[in-house]
């Protein structure tokens, strides 16, 4: 007969203008998924999987007006997919209430690895504190223990730089000063000059970034005495695009002189070697899917204009993948208690405990990795550290925090010829 039909909502942000319209990449991705995980023989025999997706603009009240729409329309829900942070902190805060599962693929905000706030928040989407672990290795790799940090003022930097802060104290470095800045980084940028900053962490958008670039070849704060970690997902050509809108004084070739030689440290969304995932593709196999799906729905991908969130797709992919996974293992669970994931409601806690539990114990290697979570319902990821090379990111190495192994490809270059000192070195003549 017609296979029993398994609904879960799926919350993407694609129009709009303020945040993240990942969606645009990660809505095509997770209908493959969907498309993939409905093929599986023995993945949910019986049922299809229906995905119900909707646009937030990845702004929280359309957000939850959108999930309020999914959960007061037939047919029952099982779980929720959800984009943006601001949107992911709004559906996650409010669907415990109907006893719903929020899997989040494009939320970075460290605030959400809070399980008294977001007791059933799982995330494919690692938190930005997924930096900082690498971050401390780096300063313990070049004999750094005096740092400084510079932030924009923004939720994310804040929760980021308190997580830092900490880990600095746990490492024996030092925190010499922390400067903040809304949007123009003058005098930020001025007072690390003033506290002879080396070693400084940068945490802004892109937008800032551009601000402090140039503000730091104002102040001659780069070059052979200086090492920079910026934040690695931004566009590659990053500090030398939109200069004139956005009103920066320095041109192309300065930005690239203050940019050279800063280190970057992202989180990794692609698997990084040919292994077949449990898709049964790899993830260039994906990519191939990915830009022709995107192809006809009008991505000029050929000419590289891609929709926002392409980095990000192998997590909405996961994701489906990881909703389907639990939903197996539940089944197979509720099954010895003649139950079925038919029997779910809003206020059936029980069904919810084993959809939980069978998230919480999820691993497989997927499109973006190993797709495992922590108690808090954080993605365990890999980082990548790049440099700026002449222009170009040049791959260092990888870090698995959790191994604490660090893979050095021994690719990087001091424009003075050495590691960089933390501080100035007064040499005493006895
Ligand atoms: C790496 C980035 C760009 C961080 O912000 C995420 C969006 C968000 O946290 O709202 C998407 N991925």
């Amino acid at each position: 007969g017609r296979p029993d039909e398994l609904h879960i909502g799926g919350i993407f942000p694609i129009a709009g203008t303020g945040g993240w319209q990942g969606g645009q990449a990660c809505m095509p991705a997770a209908r493959l998924a969907l498309d993939d995980v409905n093929k599986e023989p023995n993945l949910l025999p019986g049922f299809k999987l229906i995905l119900h997706s909707n646009d937030s603009e990845c702004e929280p009240g359309l957000g939850a007006s959108v999930m309020y729409n999914l959960l007061y329309n037939r047919p029952q829900k099982l779980m929720l997919l959800a984009g943006c942070s601001t949107v992911c902190t709004t559906v996650a805060e409010a669907a415990k209430m109907w006893n719903l599962i929020v899997l989040c693929y494009g939320a970075s905000s460290p605030a959400l690895s809070d399980r008294s706030r977001f007791p059933t928040l799982f995330r494919t989407h690692p938190s930005a504190t997924v930096h900082n672990p690498t971050r401390i290795k780096l300063m313990k790799k070049f004999g750094w223990s005096r740092v400084a940090i510079l932030q924009q003022a923004e939720e994310v930097f804040i929760s980021t730089v308190e997580d830092l802060e900490n880990r600095c104290m746990e490492a024996g470095v030092e925190i010499v000063t922390r400067q903040s800045f809304l949007s123009d980084p003058t005098d930020a940028v001025r007072n690390l000059r003033r506290q002879d900053a080396r070693i400084i962490v940068g945490l802004f958008y892109v937008v800032a970034a551009r601000r402090v670039l140039c503000e730091m070849y104002k102040q001659q704060l780069y070059g052979r005495a200086h090492v920079w970690f910026f934040i690695g997902w931004y566009e590659d050509n990053w500090y030398e695009v939109n200069l004139e809108n956005e009103g920066i004084t320095c041109t192309i070739e300065q930005m690239r002189i203050a940019a050279e030689g800063h280190l970057t440290t992202e989180a990794l969304m692609w698997n990084q070697n040919n292994q077949t995932t449990i898709s049964g593709m790899t993830a260039e196999e994906f990519r191939q899917r990915l830009n022709h799906a995107l192809i006809e729905e009008g991505y000029d991908i050929n000419h590289d204009r891609y929709p926002e969130g392409y980095q990000e797709a192998p997590l909405a992919y996961d994701a489906v993948w990881s909703v389907a996974l639990a939903f197996n293992k539940t089944m197979e669970r509720l099954k010895q208690r003649q139950k079925s994931l038919r029997d779910f409601t809003y206020t059936d806690k029980e069904i919810a405990d084993e959809i939980y539990a069978a998230m919480n114990s999820t691993q497989f290697l997927g499109i973006s990795g190993v797709v495992a979570f922590s108690s808090q319902g954080d993605r365990i990821a890999l980082t990548q550290i790049e440099q700026m090379v002449n222009g170009k990111y040049e791959k260092l190495g990888y870090y698995d925090t959790q191994l604490d192994n660090l893979t050095w490809l021994n690719m990087e270059q001091w424009s003075g010829g050495k590691v960089p000192q933390d501080r100035t070195i007064v040499r005493r003549v006895l």
